[in-house]
């Protein structure tokens, strides 16, 4: 890291969007027609298109100056060989690991490949006997339907997953129970047969009060249709806690190991993964895991500004730091990313919203911004107005496939792309006062009333968005894509000098509850609290009764 590098960089950054603050990409796109090749980066049949964000060559020279500084390219070193970049939890950081594919890796001097595959071997052993149905319940019946209880990075990755990879889905029906709100289980098991169930309890610490409480209730469910006896054979575990498995009454053999260098929200690709394993197989999982590693292998040998990781990185730093706006918009157009968005909420906020940098001192730029979305074309018919004619700019990422996995209903598809085109397309040219008027003349308006409507038809454009484009969403691009954003968030955490890695930020709010639970339950008062909460606990017991 050299610091005096880096504030040179920055500040030649600030002077750059100063310099700037007229970019206007409608300009841009007509005075150079090789705009879009020259801002469009292709690794296979992905392509990553950021012409549409206001970035000339110099910004990306600039951005990539301060990628040098902070030492992007020996952290990114750091994190693929195995050294505790995590700081603060003193851990390595080998999610790679879990998709290496590439000879050993090694932490602390020890190759970890071969644990890696031996609980991959385990996990398809498990998840094959599921699928088939030899595997079966204490009453001898095939299991119909599994039910993960997890939360976080223990449940958000292979919700996203099984979702994104239903025409894959061959195996019996998934479950995702994480709330500790009773309603989710109670929900879930509505309509399941405690014969037919199996349970995932997926936890890495195994103490999350969600999980546990959850887990214990459908220990309760299944011991009290079944038998107290038949409880191990309708549970299995995930977790790198292995005695405290051990403690709740999952018997071995049905317990993944994973490990400390894997963090909550970079799971997926490890034990946490079994429930996608359950419904796609252990073909596709693997099919999953070489499409990340392809990105691994990509981010980790391309050259700075021929690296997607890197460029959505820069690109992303530029918004935030540097251009100071607060949030970005993530809309797959395609339903089955139903829960990327909020998969991506984790992996970005929990990892980018520090307020200290590495050091520990208070960082001196706005870090990791507010990450949300839904699908388009939903999206279109809720929130978009405002990204359009709102008065804060919201960058947008689009994500399309070029085909669906229905042939049948290829006019939706189509309609579907046709609409994620023409999004970005109208936030980048907008409608001028000029065109609202004429447009509303020629629908027969006279000169007065076009004068006094056209405002509110106006778009301002010159709005940035950018577009992530693929040729079709299967188990393999899924894993690219996902790698591709893990490593985003990697390069922006260089960027503004913080460690990704930890989450203290979730620990206060996890204290309080514990205290307040007696207090809730009313078995302890209020007295010392402060007149907000004393107030809400006594609204509550009131309401109660
Ligand atoms: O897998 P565990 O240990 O139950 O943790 C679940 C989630 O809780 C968090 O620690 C945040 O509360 C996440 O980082 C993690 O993914």
């Amino acid at each position: 890291m050299d610091m005096s590098a880096y504030e040179t960089a920055l500040a030649a950054l600030e002077r750059h969007r100063q310099e700037n603050r007229d970019f206007d990409l409608r300009a841009a796109f007509a005075g150079d027609p090789q705009r879009f090749s020259r801002f469009s980066l292709r690794l296979d049949d992905l392509l990553l298109d950021y012409s549409k964000c206001a970035v000339g060559e110099e910004t990306l020279r600039l951005l990539a100056r301060a990628a040098e500084a902070v030492g992007l390219a020996e952290q990114r070193e750091a994190m693929f060989s195995g050294a505790r970049i995590n700081t603060t939890e003193n851990r390595a950081v080998l999610h790679t690991a879990l998709r290496n594919s590439a000879g050993p890796v090694l932490v602390d001097g020890r190759d970890v490949m071969a644990d890696v595959e031996a609980v991959l071997a385990a996990m398809s052993a498990f998840a094959e006997g599921v699928r088939s149905g030899a595997l079966k319940g204490a009453t001898g019946k095939p299991f119909t339907d599994v039910v993960n209880i997890g939360i976080g990075g223990s449940d958000l990755g292979p919700v996203m997953a099984t979702l994104a990879l239903a025409p894959y889905h061959d195996g019996p029906r998934l479950h995702y129970v994480s709330n500790i709100d009773g309603a989710h289980i109670a929900d879930t098991l509505k309509g399941l047969d405690p014969q037919t169930t199996l349970f995932i309890v997926a936890s890495k610490t195994f103490t999350t009060v969600e999980t546990m409480t959850n887990a214990g209730t459908a220990r309760a469910w299944v011991a009290q249709a079944l038998g107290q006896d038949a409880v191990g054979a309708h549970f299995a575990a995930v977790s790198t806690a292995l005695d405290k498995v051990a403690a709740f009454g999952i018997e071995q053999a049905r317990v993944f190991g994973f490990w400390d260098w894997v963090g909550g929200r970079y799971s997926l690709w490890s034990a946490i993964g079994l429930p996608i394993m359950i419904a796609v197989g252990p073909q596709n999982f693997r099919r999953m895991l070489a499409g990340a590693e392809a990105m691994d292998r990509h981010f980790r040998s391309a050259p700075m500004l021929e690296n997607m990781p890197v460029l959505l990185g820069l690109i992303g730093f530029w918004h935030r730091a540097i251009c100071g706006y607060p949030s970005r918009a993530v809309i797959p157009y395609d339903q089955r990313l139903l829960r990327l968005p909020a998969y991506l909420q984790q992996l970005d906020m929990e990892s980018n919203g520090k307020r200290v940098t590495l050091d520990g001192e208070p960082v001196s730029m706005p870090t990791g911004p507010l990450v949300w979305g839904e699908p388009g074309t939903n999206g279109q018919h809720a929130f978009f107005q405002l990204l359009h004619q709102g008065t804060d700019i919201i960058p947008v990422e689009f994500i399309l496939a070029a085909e669906g996995h229905e042939p049948a209903l290829r006019h939706h598809h189509e309609l579907l792309a046709a609409n994620c085109l023409a999004q970005s397309e109208a936030l980048m040219k907008g409608r001028t006062l000029e065109e609202a008027k004429a447009q509303l003349r020629a629908r027969g308006l006279d000169e007065l009333q076009a004068a006094a409507l056209a405002p509110h038809r106006v778009f301002p454009g010159n709005r940035p968005s950018l577009t992530i484009l693929y040729r079709r969403l299967d188990p393999f691009s899924l894993g690219r894509l996902i790698a591709l954003y893990e490593h985003r968030v990697f390069v922006e955490a260089a960027l503004f000098r913080i460690n990704a890695f930890d989450q203290w930020g979730v620990e206060l709010g996890k204290e309080l509850a514990t205290e307040l639970l007696p207090v809730v339950e009313g078995k302890k008062d209020a007295a010392g609290r402060d007149s907000s909460t004393a107030g809400l606990v006594a609204h509550l017991a009131a309401l109660r009764g």
